[in-house]
């Protein structure tokens, strides 16, 4: 309720009792919730929100009537769809649901609740759930439309990337981004050696293998993440939940101890600790961001990392803001720019709904502001590299294009032999990860030389 009515995120919605207590709802039980639920609770948000748009074409085909629902009863509806079709729950579970009705709404409610996913554990059973169908001679649109349901994405999102990458690609694209998403650890190399970490968490039942693009320092959680969370290790320093794009960026910045670094966007903060742990915690490392809070974190981990004092300086000022200023210019720039993060969509479950086609021109804008501002940082002859977690050309190559075009100072430089698996570089050797290709987040890095 509080996604749809208050625009709340996602990710601070779910799993935390201690932050879903203090807005819960009248009715709702006061207990906080065991790890078990918080973690059922976080997949059902996650879930419900995923699929809001195919859940929601469902309610309409099994409704005997249209209109307006009551807001509570069309999220009953909607939890009730997920279970039985993603979670595969059995038909009693549907028992619940309609006492949620019953309870929160009025017991008319709970007579279309149970009406309607009555008729879906029928259909279920008999192989006959209902999809929207694509009809010969249906515009680019229309097609949109139909895989726009089915794989609950909105229709326009659905039309630019089959303009761009076909049908047969797009839809592959769709599928991974409502899969469940992978998540990786970074091992803190500083303190803990990957071989010997790798050992103990399989040894603690915790489903791990190494990154295939980074295997020196990543490893791949394929089940058993709360574990991880659960063992304090991240407490402790030892290793922090990062995406492999993530760290692929940092790699292509290739940052070496003794360097003097910016991180013009760092909160709050991954990149900017891989890349401290890369250069040995020698040499100085600026992490600024124009919000403040999305740092205050960052201090106290980079110290339970390891991380001496004085290495790590952490500022907040708008990047645009600070450039006209004097600076020791800096040895390697990283801007990891705000995007539309469209390549992330599996991990963040409500952005999709939340973005708009106008979003990706304005992000350009700022996008291209913020190069500017950043060039002005970096030494004669130092590099920057630009980096999102988009997948959108406006946002990636075509800024690089631009940039370019406006600062003959700088040359496009193609990721050196060894830095990153041929795998992840596109035709100019720019990193360029797609959740349906590289199986990780989408992203994108490229690096820009200042001429000496
Ligand atoms: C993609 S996030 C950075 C993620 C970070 N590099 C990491 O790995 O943890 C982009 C960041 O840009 C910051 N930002 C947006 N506009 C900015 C500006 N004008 N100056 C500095 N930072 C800005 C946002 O606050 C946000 O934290």
């Amino acid at each position: 309720m509080r996604i749809d009515e208050e625009g709340a995120f996602v990710g601070l919605v779910g799993g935390s009792p201690t932050r879903t207590q203090p807005h819960a709802r009248k009715n709702s039980p006061s207990a906080p919730l065991d790890s078990r639920d918080a973690r059922f609770v976080t997949e059902l948000v996650f879930g419900v929100t995923r699929w809001r748009r195919r859940l929601d074409w469902l309610i309409s085909q099994l409704r005997p009537t249209g209109g307006a629902l009551d807001p509570q009863l069309l999220q009953i509806l909607r939890l009730g769809i997920f279970e039985l079709l993603e979670l595969r729950k059995p038909d009693w579970a549907i028992n619940s649901h309609v006492d949620l009705a019953k309870e929160l709404v009025r017991p008319e409610a709970a007579r279309l609740v149970n009406g309607v996913l009555r008729n879906l554990t029928r259909m279920r059973t008999a192989n006959a759930i209902p999809k929207p169908k694509l009809e010969p001679g249906f515009s680019q649109s229309q097609r949109a439309d139909v895989f726009g349901i089915a794989a609950s994405h909105p229709s326009w999102l659905v039309e630019r990337w089959m303009q761009r990458f076909g049908e047969a690609e797009t839809l592959k694209l769709l599928a991974s981004n409502n899969r469940r998403p992978v998540y990786s650890l970074r091992v803190n190399t500083m303190k803990v050696d990957i071989g010997v970490l790798e050992q103990e968490l399989q040894e603690g039942g915790v489903d791990v293998e190494r990154s295939p693009y980074l295997p020196e320092e990543y490893l791949r959680v394929n089940s058993g993440l709360q574990e991880v969370l659960g063992q304090g290790l991240l407490k402790d320093g030892l290793c922090q939940v990062q995406d492999e794009s993530a760290g692929m960026v940092v790699s292509l910045l290739d940052p070496q101890p003794g360097e003097h670094v910016l991180d013009a966007c760092a909160a709050p903060g991954g990149k900017a600790l891989f890349a401290a742990a890369r250069m040995l915690g020698k040499g100085q490392l600026v992490a600024n961001d124009a919000n403040a809070r999305r740092l205050r974190g960052l201090p106290g981990t980079a110290a339970r990392q390891g991380l001496p004092a004085g290495f790590l300086t952490v500022g907040s000022a708008d990047l645009r803001e600070q450039s006209g200023q004097r600076h020791v210019p800096f040895d390697r720039v990283l801007l990891d720019a705000p995007c539309s993060g469209l390549g992330v969509l599996a991990k963040r479950a409500d952005l999709r709904w939340r973005r708009q086609p106008a979003d990706i021109q304005s992000n350009a804008l700022l996008q291209d502001e913020l190069l500017d501002a950043a060039a002005q940082l970096v030494r004669p002859g130092g590099l920057l590299v630009y980096s999102t977690c988009s997948i959108e050309p406006e946002e990636n190559d075509l800024r690089v294009d631009a940039f370019l075009s406006r600062h003959p100072d700088f040359t496009a430089e193609p990721a050196p032999p060894g830095l990153l698996p041929d795998s992840v570089l596109d035709d100019n050797g720019f990193m360029a990860t797609f959740p349906h290709v590289h199986g990780i987040d989408g992203a994108f890095g490229a690096r820009l030389r200042r001429r000496q």
